[in-house]
């Protein structure tokens, strides 16, 4: 199976799903860190994202990550001033992050509206991507790092991270990381990893969770091109993992879900 085949799991409903999550994370980041003394993680914002964090804060295997040797990066930023509740850094904090030992230089929240760059989301955008172009090695296949595990979650258009459909942010394939304008989802100004960032992750996880999901994880997994349904193109290097609950995939083409037999 090519690795961007991508790979589903199917839970019985959303809590399982954000503990099963949550229990593969751990499991990947101590690896990681066991290998190669560190490991990096790209959050989402979003219901199924939080989820999962919160679902890690109250697992008791959190105390197997060295939490001070995990870099924390964005796929995606609503652009609004520092603590703001919608920001997705905030509702990170409040889920998990202010609750373990995180190294605050390790952990790369993306610009808000009323920091160095004001109102200027592209100028925003451009300065994560070169704290990203820094952060990579010459190791790394592109101008940002092989994240470990790149999290996704799907929004019900097929949205990731905040490239919607048609938009010129699913349209980039030069930059890493975007200003968003008119986003159909408040609010309309955003900060977003492009599709090419988000492909040098080593494992792309997409968080599909609730009936609101099926239609977009059918669509996205039934061959759509990733212009009109962005999920459709987040794959990682190694692997792409669709996690879902049984609604949404209630959708899902026949074959596809459960695996068809050999
Ligand atoms: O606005 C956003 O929405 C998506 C999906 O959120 P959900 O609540 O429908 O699961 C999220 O992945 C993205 O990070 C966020 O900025």
């Amino acid at each position: 199976m090519s690795a961007h085949t991508p790979q589903l799991v199917v839970h019985r409903d959303k809590e399982l799903m954000a503990e099963a999550a949550a229990a593969r994370l751990i499991t990947k980041v101590v690896d990681a860190q066991a290998s190669r003394g560190h490991a990096s993680v790209v959050l989402t914002g979003g219901r199924n994202g939080n989820g999962l964090l919160a679902a890690l804060a109250s697992s008791p295997a959190r105390d197997a990550v060295d939490w001070g040797r995990l870099d924390l990066w964005w796929g995606d930023e609503r652009f609004l001033p520092e603590g703001d509740p919608d920001r997705n850094v905030t509702q990170a904090r409040q889920a998990l992050l202010d609750s373990v030992p995180l190294d605050p230089e390790r952990v790369h929240a993306m610009p808000a509206s009323d920091g160095p760059y004001g109102a200027d989301a592209d100028a925003a955008a451009a300065s994560y991507a070169e704290a990203l172009a820094r952060a990579a090695g010459p190791e790394n296949h592109a101008a940002v790092p092989t994240f470990d595990v790149l999290l996704l979650g799907v929004g019900p258009d097929t949205h990731v991270a905040s490239l919607f459909p048609e938009l010129p942010g699913v349209r980039e394939t030069e930059r890493m990381v975007v200003g968003v304008h008119g986003s159909p989802k408040p609010p309309p100004t955003r900060v977003t990893l492009t599709l090419p960032a988000i492909r040098a992750a080593r494992e792309v996880w997409l968080l599909a969770a609730g009936e609101d999901k099926a239609r977009a994880a059918a669509i996205a997994l039934s061959g759509a091109g990733e212009i009109q349904a962005p999920a459709a193109g987040a794959r990682g290097r190694a692997r792409t993992l669709w996690l879902l609950d049984a609604a949404a995939a209630s959708r899902l083409p026949r074959g596809l879900y459960p695996p068809a037999s050999p």
